[in-house]
């Protein structure tokens, strides 16, 4: 009953005319201060755009613009919850404190990168110069599909073995989000292709090599942190069908899954020490946890790669299955998993793993600014631009 009155009231609020929610008073003081800046130029032009969208976006889209735009303006919320009866302003409020802490820098990205999703998929009127370029509509790096409870995030760069570059980072963020609101009740994430994924895409490192590479590496860190806090706070039983072998970050990650299913060909391997680099993902934290510490320290220092049976005979995985019939199993007891009780599913996550949430932030915070350093470090460098000169794979 609460959210068929939420609903209404959201439709009542910000359905009406295109987007009404760039109409909010508070939107528009930010609109005026945002055009003091020209720094904050694309943010700008984001507005703008979102008017222009024919398509409404629906109500969960509108909330996230609203959160993040009071986010990216006047950093985290702060303000009292409202009252459990006014629904629309305590979806907002929720909406915008689900941010925690995000920097206004990040949040002023988020936004631009959620309206560009949005005006690719919804053509907006007379600004699309006759024979321009057209983006292919929503994700760029990723296929997100919703069907039989289940929401499936797709790494989409096989020709890239799904290495992650920002623009995934991002929009893994923003399918994450969406999916923590949805009405799926199991979340996957897969890769397209021979790989899971083949980590980080070092050709993200290209730019430190030129100049203002303290800011770069702090950035990439504001970014990793922000990339794993949305695994850590993930509220629905969040899978990992792993379809090939996967590196680095896309291992350490899987610490926060709750489920890992992997084809026999997989392996999983975290080369930190080839890379000059240190364990992110919460794995210092989960790995040791999950297996045995001496088995973590052989993966996470001195770069040993498991076979998908050994990683789960250490735990890191939950079932392999024989490639021939991997998605055909996988994917039928996913279905049946999905008719479980949501609420149940849901709570059960909660119980097992809130205990551990503020500790994994931290954990999470002090990798990243360890890695902050690493990035900057010769040794960092030298792999980074082997690996881009063709000197060395792993
Ligand atoms: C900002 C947040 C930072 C978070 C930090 C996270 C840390 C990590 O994730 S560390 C792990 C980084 N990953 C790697 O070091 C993997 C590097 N890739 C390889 O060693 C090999 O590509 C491979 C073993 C994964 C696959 O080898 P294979 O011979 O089968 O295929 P390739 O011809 O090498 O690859 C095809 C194509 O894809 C490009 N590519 C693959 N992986 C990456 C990558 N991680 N970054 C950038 N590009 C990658 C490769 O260059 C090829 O591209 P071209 O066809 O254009 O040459």
């Amino acid at each position: 009953v609460a959210m068929a009155h939420l609903v209404a009231g959201l439709a009542r609020c910000w359905c009406p005319s295109p987007l009404q929610v760039i109409n909010f008073p508070v939107v528009q003081l930010h609109m005026s201060l945002m055009a003091m800046r020209a720094s904050q130029k694309d943010f700008e032009n984001a507005m703008n755009q979102v008017k222009l969208l024919k398509k409404d976006p629906g109500n969960e889209v509108k909330l996230k613009l609203y959160a993040l735009y009071k986010q990216a303006t006047e950093g985290p919320c702060n303000t009292p919850k409202p009252g459990v009866f006014d629904l629309i302003s305590k979806a907002k409020w929720d909406t915008w404190s689900a941010l925690g802490s995000l920097p206004k820098e990040t949040a002023r990205q988020n936004y631009v990168d959620l309206v560009s999703s949005l005006s690719s998929s919804s053509k907006s009127s007379g600004q699309v110069e006759p024979g321009a370029d057209r983006k292919p509509p929503g994700y760029e790096t990723l296929v997100v599909t919703s069907e039989d409870g289940i929401t499936k995030i797709m790494l989409n760069r096989p020709t890239k073995k799904n290495a992650m570059n920002r623009q995934m980072y991002h929009e893994i963020m923003l399918a994450l989000e969406a999916a923590s609101k949805d009405d799926s009740r199991i979340t996957v994430i897969t890769g397209n292709g021979d790989y899971y994924s083949s980590g980080n895409d070092l050709t993200n490192f290209t730019d430190m090599a030129s100049g203002k590479v303290e800011e770069l590496a702090k950035n990439s860190a504001i970014l990793l942190r922000n990339f794993v806090g949305c695994f850590i706070d993930f509220p629905k039983p969040l899978v990992a069908v792993v379809n090939g072998p996967a590196v680095g970050i896309s291992v350490t990650t899987l610490g926060l899954f709750d489920a890992v299913y992997s084809t026999d060909r997989a392996t999983f391997h975290t080369p930190f020490s080839h890379l000059g680099q240190s364990p992110e993902g919460c794995s210092s934290y989960t790995f040791p946890r999950i297996m045995s510490p001496s088995k973590a320290t052989e993966m996470l220092i001195f770069g040993k790669k498991l076979t998908a049976r050994e990683a789960c005979a250490q735990g890191l995985v939950t079932e392999v299955f024989p490639d021939s019939t991997f998605q055909k199993e996988v994917w039928t007891r996913l279905k049946a998993y999905a008719k479980l009780p949501p609420n149940a599913m849901r709570i059960s996550k909660e119980v097992i793993r809130n205990k551990e949430k503020e500790k994994l932030h931290a954990i999470n915070a002090e990798e990243c600014s360890v890695l902050q350093e690493r990035w900057l470090s010769d040794e960092c460098m030298n792999a980074v631009m082997n690996f881009l000169s063709r000197k060395a794979k792993l």
